[in-house]
């Protein structure tokens, strides 16, 4: 069988946690050929983010005809896109290639605080790319802010509103992650317009979480471009990003990355 293909458009994060190299890594550990247009270099490390070099649309639009003209995409995961222009070159994009499984993460902002998309962008990410995606995986505070809501999301009640409110802005499924409940199990909530699947696991008690939310997108994305649906795609991928965690790297001295070889070693015992 021909391997399937995966495209990230998301940044790069120099310390390897998060971003492109998270994504790149958890494309390659789950039998897919990973692939990539990089939106923004970022100087980054487990301290936090140091530096934010957007790429030119001209730039993005190049790496994106390059890659879908001649070999095409069986899954897509777009992480940091930084400003209203490059969502809408993404979701154009999308458009004009017919693209599937896309997989939207909307990162907006590092675990240290730093800007990784700009808040006027927020409208455009709601406009433009939640309607063309397959699934989108906003944390607790992403969807407050995309719903702009005033009040924090508390409990899994709440969490059942945000992901019926999120759904009505035209993504296919959505995965709500709950990992920053203050308590509790790390829960997510997957919502199909009809049915609320939970995913939970113990909370491990780690600070060394850089990149979680990248890895756990790229997990899913790798699992819907082999052909997965969408519920078994997401147990794969909390599989994947649990025992990644479980095993999370002391790398630095800040927020250390997670280990993207965990899941298959422990696949192999
Ligand atoms: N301490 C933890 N123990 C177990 N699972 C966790 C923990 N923290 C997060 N997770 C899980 O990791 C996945 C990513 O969730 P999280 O909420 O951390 O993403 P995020 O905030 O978008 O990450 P990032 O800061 O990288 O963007 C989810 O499945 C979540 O439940
Ligand atoms: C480039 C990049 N994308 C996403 C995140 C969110 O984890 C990050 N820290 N850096």
């Amino acid at each position: 069988m021909p391997i399937a293909k995966t495209l990230t458009i998301a940044g790069s994060d120099s310390s390897g946690g998060a971003g492109i190299q998270a994504d790149l890594k958890t494309f390659q550990e789950l039998e897919t050929f990973g692939m990539s247009a990089i939106t923004a270099i970022t100087a980054q490390n487990t301290l936090g983010v140091h530096g934010v070099y957007p790429q030119s649309t001209e730039a993005i639009e190049a790496q994106l005809d390059a890659v879908l003209s001649d070999i095409g995409a069986d899954g897509v995961k777009t992480g940091m896109l930084f400003s209203a222009e490059i969502i809408e070159l993404v979701a154009k994009k999308v458009k004009e290639y017919q693209l599937k499984n896309i997989v939207v993460d909307p990162v907006m902002i590092a675990k240290g605080g730093a800007t990784l998309l700009q808040q006027e962008a927020i409208d455009a990410l709601k406009e433009k790319l939640l309607p063309v995606a397959t699934v989108i995986t906003p944390n607790l505070p992403e969807a407050q802010a995309i719903l702009e809501l005033e009040k924090e999301i508390t409990n899994i009640e709440e969490m059942e509103e945000v992901a019926k409110a999120l759904y009505e802005l035209g993504p296919e499924y959505i995965l709500l992650k709950g990992g920053h409940l203050t308590e509790g199990p790390a829960l997510d909530l997957l919502y199909d317009g009809k049915e609320m699947t939970k995913y939970h696991v113990e909370r491990i008690d780690t600070k060394h979480t850089h990149g979680t939310g990248c890895t756990f997108a790229a997990a899913i994305a790798a699992e819907l471009a082999k052909g997965a649906e969408i519920k078994e795609a997401v147990q794969v991928a909390k599989d994947f990003i649990t025992a990644a965690i479980s095993d999370s790297i002391q790398l630095g001295s800040g927020i250390g990355p997670t280990n993207h070889h965990a899941y298959q070693r422990s696949k192999r015992k």
